[in-house]
């Protein structure tokens, strides 16, 4: 697989801030660790939990990592227009954002946080415009892939078939607001702690 350019950083801020904050980049750039991180140190910051009818894996608690819900279950919610926004991700199961839960943090003043993939991302924009649309990039695409393939939790054939939509992902890079390079888990959740308007830990 050719290897493709990726983004640089680019954090200096360009709009107000919204108090919803999207996270978004390609499979395996490391959403899911930055986010944790943040979880875990950075109690100020709303991580939304999303709907998904992907199965659990283990250590993952509802209501916690995710709401886990049956293929009739979403589709109710999706029926009831419950959601901000929802994709089938990685062609196979659906996640969604829970509008309720999101607009009950907001008016409460919190700092949202959103970890969800592109197409998602483009829904919120068209609802949300005036929220800050951030994407991971990953140091290099022999990172990505090294990340991908490290990870192990894939086929190789999946792998591959994350990969080509890893390249239309990065294409759209230019679409977001900012982008943050995760070279290092703990600096690139400062930064983005950063731009959100709360106060990092350490930027070094
Ligand atoms: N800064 C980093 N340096 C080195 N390895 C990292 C870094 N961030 C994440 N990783 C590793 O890269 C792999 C992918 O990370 P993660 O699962 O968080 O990606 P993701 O973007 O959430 O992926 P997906 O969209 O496929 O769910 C994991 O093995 C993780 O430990
Ligand atoms: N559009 C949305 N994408 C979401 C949401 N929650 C998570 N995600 C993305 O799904 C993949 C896979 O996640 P995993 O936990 O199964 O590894 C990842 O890219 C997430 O960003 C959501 O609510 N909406």
């Amino acid at each position: 697989m050719s290897a493709v350019d990726v983004p640089k950083e680019s954090v200096k801020r360009t709009k107000a801030l919204s108090g919803v904050t999207v996270l978004a980049g390609p499979t395996a750039v490391g959403k899911g660790t930055v986010s944790t991180f943040i979880r875990d140190n950075y109690p100020d910051v709303w991580l939304s939990v999303s709907a998904t009818t992907r199965q659990a894996r283990p250590g993952e608690q509802e209501g916690v990592h995710y709401f886990f819900k049956s293929a009739d279950e979403f589709d109710s919610l999706v029926a009831e227009g419950e959601f901000l926004e929802w994709a089938v991700v990685h062609g196979i199961n659906r996640y969604g954002t829970l509008r309720s839960t999101v607009n009950a943090a907001v008016a409460q003043g919190k700092s949202v946080l959103l970890e969800i993939d592109l197409q998602g991302a483009r829904q919120v924009k068209e609802a949300m415009p005036e929220a800050d649309f951030v994407f991971l990039a990953p140091p290099s695409w022999d990172e990505l892939v090294r990340r991908l393939v490290g990870r192990g939790t894939e086929s190789a054939e999946e792998q591959h078939r994350r990969l080509e939509t890893a390249k239309l992902e990065i294409a759209a890079a230019p679409e977001f607001d900012y982008i943050i390079v995760n070279d290092d888990v703990s600096r690139a959740a400062a930064a983005l702690v950063d731009l959100m308007g709360l106060t990092p830990h350490h930027i070094v």
